[in-house]
């Protein structure tokens, strides 16, 4: 798996997946063997009950046909190779991967057709091309879940979560921030008229999909140059970080000693020897982030086409708390080694960032000078975040929408992407800059659709990461505003977030939940604090606004040119 994502050639792909065949093979009998020779659901140690749960769910390695998955795996691995493998040739001749060409484009560009071109034309090159291939793989994926007792993917997918309100309690939170979502939408509709013109937005009060300086529009804190109210220094602060030429070891090396500043877990010398954190050169590679755990207390790597940005720096901090994760838990039991639940996992390091990205710790790491305490460089600051955080939320939620209709049949092939369009007018209020078909694959354009990964997991994240932010803050003694909060240096805080990551998933995750920030359930309420001056600040700055949202169906796009 680690050769064929850092060396993606035929031969690695044909190890991989005789080897997850192979693998599958042992997991299959052990999950068998469970069954056959325990009534295990009627044991009354639930801590033992848990561990046989976890060696008889064994995902897609319960298809019973083996050459059907040998098949499955190698539709997986030929739609990864299609993404990681994209190119695009513009008009003005240069080619780019996504990484870093494409990102750098959409994040510095303000010309309208040449970010509708570098849209349109990533969308051929990996969505347009997989197609058929997505829909034979879910027929597959599919039979290999109810091979595996669930009706369908989606329900195996659920059920990571513990919970029959699951469902439910994500939509909850979803409408409670709807109106916050839709403020710093007419906010930013506002400004990007005024950059691109009104004409080239349509009357429906959608956003055209391209000009978010993100190539799903998911974040949008590209933009923050155009859209800073106030002219003080900007918290971007990746010119400071090229000025002092910032390499990613340095990166690494930064959000390495922010963990150990809490008295957690620093790398261990396997990590810096083996990870891959810049895009190599003379091979092709999947160079979207992840962190690896090779299950032997040692070997943790992570995978990172680095850039020297800012942007990169927090997803540094990501995989970084991926790997803290794995340190934490690595002397528990092999089925217990995982997250609480995959949102724990994808929240880990989002938290430090938190810290990271306030202007204050950013000046006590030198990447900001002359920082200003008052109330126009605060509403700047989170700005920037809601940006990040506020931005991602329609696109967190309704990722797993549009995968969980397909899995349960609810939406054809015929209709993939006519149901996706549905789904990124509605929640998101953005539409397509050009006329879409089902010829088209837009979903297939973001890389957790051809890798398979489940994507609701990073939604749960930006809720509970704001939970665990304000329980580390009060832990750490900080007082003032949550979004001034810096953890740094705080043990405290440390050995709270520690103590809950050190169980893995041995306990249920409302347990854990319960242990940093003391109540069971999800909570939107922290980050409404988090936010408050500046939702406060949009709904008066959008006072004048005549309308604030968007109808729900697409616009027509603009035709030809
Ligand atoms: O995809 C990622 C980061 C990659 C990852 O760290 O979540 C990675 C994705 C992955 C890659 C290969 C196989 C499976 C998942 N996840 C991990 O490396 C991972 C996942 C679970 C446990 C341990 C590590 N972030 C999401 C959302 C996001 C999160 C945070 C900030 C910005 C954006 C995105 O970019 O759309
Ligand atoms: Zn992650």
């Amino acid at each position: 798996m680690w050769n064929f994502n850092t060396n993606i050639t035929e031969h690695n792909r044909q190890i991989m997946v005789n080897k997850s065949v192979e693998v599958a093979q042992i997991e299959k009998e052990w999950a068998r063997r469970a069954n056959a020779r325990f009534d295990w659901e009627k044991l009354k140690d639930s801590y033992i009950v848990r561990q046989f749960k976890k060696i008889t769910h064994i995902g897609i390695a319960a298809m019973k046909d083996e050459s059907k998955l040998q098949r499955l795996n190698h539709v997986m691995s030929e739609m990864e190779e299609i993404y990681s493998g994209g190119k695009v040739c513009l008009s003005t001749g240069d080619c780019h991967a996504l990484e870093p060409g494409l990102t750098r484009l959409l994040a510095t560009s303000r010309d309208y057709d040449l970010l509708q071109e570098v849209w349109v034309k990533w969308r051929e090159v990996t969505g347009k091309k997989m197609k058929n291939l997505y829909s034979e793989f879910v027929e597959l994926i599919n039979e290999a879940h109810r091979d595996g007792g669930y009706s369908d993917t989606a329900a195996a997918w659920k059920s990571k979560y513990e919970s029959e309100t699951f469902e439910q309690d994500i939509e909850d939170l979803f409408i409670q921030l709807g109106p916050l979502y839709k403020q710093l939408h007419a906010f930013v509709r506002r400004k990007l008229m005024s950059v691109y013109g009104k004409d080239k937005f349509p009357t429906s009060g959608h956003i055209p999909a391209h000009l978010f300086g993100n190539m799903w529009s998911q974040q949008w804190n590209s933009l923050l140059d155009l859209l800073q109210p106030y002219d003080k220094e900007s918290v971007d602060v990746t010119p400071a970080m090229k000025e002092q030429n910032y390499t990613a070891l340095k990166m690494f090396q930064v959000s390495d000693e922010f963990f150990q500043s809490l008295g957690m877990l620093k790398m261990p010398k396997a990590f810096w020897e083996h990870s891959m954190i810049e895009k190599p050169k003379g091979r092709q590679v999947q160079c979207h982030a992840s962190a690896w755990n090779f299950y032997n207390k040692k070997d943790f790597r992570v995978k990172q086409c680095t850039d020297v940005t800012m942007s990169d720096l927090i997803t540094v901090h990501h995989e970084m708390g991926h790997i803290e994760y794995y340190l934490m838990y690595k002397d528990k039991p092999i089925v217990f080694q995982n997250g609480a639940n995959p949102g724990f996992h994808e929240a880990v390091g989002d938290v430090l960032a938190l810290s990271v990205s306030t202007p204050k710790h950013l000046q006590k790491i030198n990447l900001l000078k002359n920082v200003v305490d008052d109330k126009e460089s605060d509403i700047n600051f989170m700005l920037s975040m809601a940006l990040d955080k506020i931005a991602f939320l329609p696109f967190g939620y309704l990722m797993d929408q549009w995968r969980w209709s397909v899995f349960s049949g609810e939406t054809p092939p015929s209709q993939y992407n006519e149901k996706w369009w549905q789904l990124r007018c509605k929640y998101q209020g953005i539409s397509p800059p050009v006329m879409r078909s089902e010829d088209d694959f837009d979903p297939g354009a973001k890389y957790h659709i051809p890798a398979n990964t489940p994507y609701i997991r990073y939604f749960v994240s930006f809720i509970i990461q704001f939970q665990f932010h304000k329980a580390l803050c009060k832990a750490a003694n900080q007082t003032g505003p949550l979004h001034t909060c810096d953890i740094y240096r705080s043990k405290e805080a440390g050995k709270l977030l520690s103590d809950v990551l050190k169980l893995g998933s041995s306990k249920p995750w409302e347990y854990a939940m319960e242990k940093i920030v003391g109540s069971r359930k999800m909570d939107a309420a922290p980050v409404m604090e988090y936010f408050k001056p500046l939702i406060d600040w949009l709904v008066e700055q959008n006072s004048q606004d005549e309308s604030i949202g968007w109808e729900d169906e697409c616009p027509m796009p603009p035709t030809g040119h």
